[in-house]
């Protein structure tokens, strides 16, 4: 279970594009650019959870006090009721991270070594992080493909890779950050199926997007983010309502009669 209680950030210096009095407005010390305000979310194991918004609504930022990335100006952030500053190890095992680009993770030059990395650090035995590594590539269809160069991969496999890569620390949540930015749409499809099935696994997904339509048929619940607070919570169909508005895309039956307003994003 993952757990924020009153939680707000704040990153120092101006907001990119903010003008002076809403900066003033946002901070209580007139300083910087409260990016979550005051958030209290409750993420049980095992739910598919989608966390949706505009450009700077503070998605990243948010999913990102989970494994201590960033760390909430106030408030408590709390996984398997430890609070994540306390053992930022334990909360970076629990929670696999799977970043908007994965060029930004991928650290070896082939597959299995990159997948590899994780357990590795964790001191596991040859044999004990083998086994994690073909567990984890077979979970995003890539099983065999050990000896394969990064840098050979087409996107929507580097994206599968990094996914394995959080896999092979066998958590108990998959947090992926925009993972279809840039993905062709077999790719897309692709990755939407390896979710699918380690959700129906019983991993707990949350992705951060804001384009719900493909996850429309996965998503146990929908949380929207606008200035970084909580505008929406709950189930998709009973989400829906309030999306429109957040600058988010959803299912275009869903787009009410061809009524584009929800749908802002390119
Ligand atoms: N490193 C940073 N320094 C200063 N301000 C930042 C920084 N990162 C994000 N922000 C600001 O914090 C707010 C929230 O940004 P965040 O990236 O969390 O939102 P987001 O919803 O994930 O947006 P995007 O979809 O563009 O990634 C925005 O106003 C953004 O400009």
């Amino acid at each position: 279970m993952i757990a924020l209680e009153n939680v707000t950030c704040r990153y120092e210096g101006r907001d990119r594009g903010d003008d002076e009095s809403e900066a003033d407005e946002h901070g209580a010390d007139g300083g910087g650019t409260v990016a979550v305000d005051d958030v209290t979310l409750s993420i049980p194991d095992g739910e598919f959870l989608v966390v949706a918004g505009a450009n700077g609504s503070g998605k990243t930022t948010l999913v990102r006090t989970v494994n201590g990335l960033v760390r909430p100006e106030s408030g408590t952030v709390s996984v398997n009721g430890t609070p994540v500053e306390e053992d930022l190890v334990a909360a970076r095992a629990a929670i696999g991270m799977v970043f908007q680009d994965p060029r930004d993770q991928l650290v070896a030059a082939t597959v299995g070594g990159d997948v590899a990395f994780g357990p590795e650090n964790l001191g596991l035995s040859h044999a004990e992080i083998d086994r994690r590594v073909s567990a984890a590539l077979e979970a995003v269809n890539m099983a065999g493909r050990e000896d394969d160069r990064i840098a050979t991969l087409s996107g929507g496999e580097r994206e599968r890779v990094a996914i394995a890569g959080a896999l092979a620390m066998e958590p108990d949540h998959l947090v992926c950050d925009e993972p279809f930015v840039g993905l062709d749409e077999p790719a897309r499809e692709s990755v939407l199926a390896r979710l699918r099935d380690l959700h129906a696994a019983g991993t707990g997904v949350v992705v951060v997007t804001h384009d719900l339509r493909d996850l429309w048929g996965i998503a146990d619940r929908v949380v929207g983010l606008a200035d970084g607070r909580v505008v929406v919570d709950g189930p998709p169909d009973a989400a829906l309502p309030d999306l429109a508005g957040l600058g988010v895309r959803v299912p275009e039956a869903f787009d009410a009669a061809g009524d584009a307003e929800g749908s802002t994003e390119p």
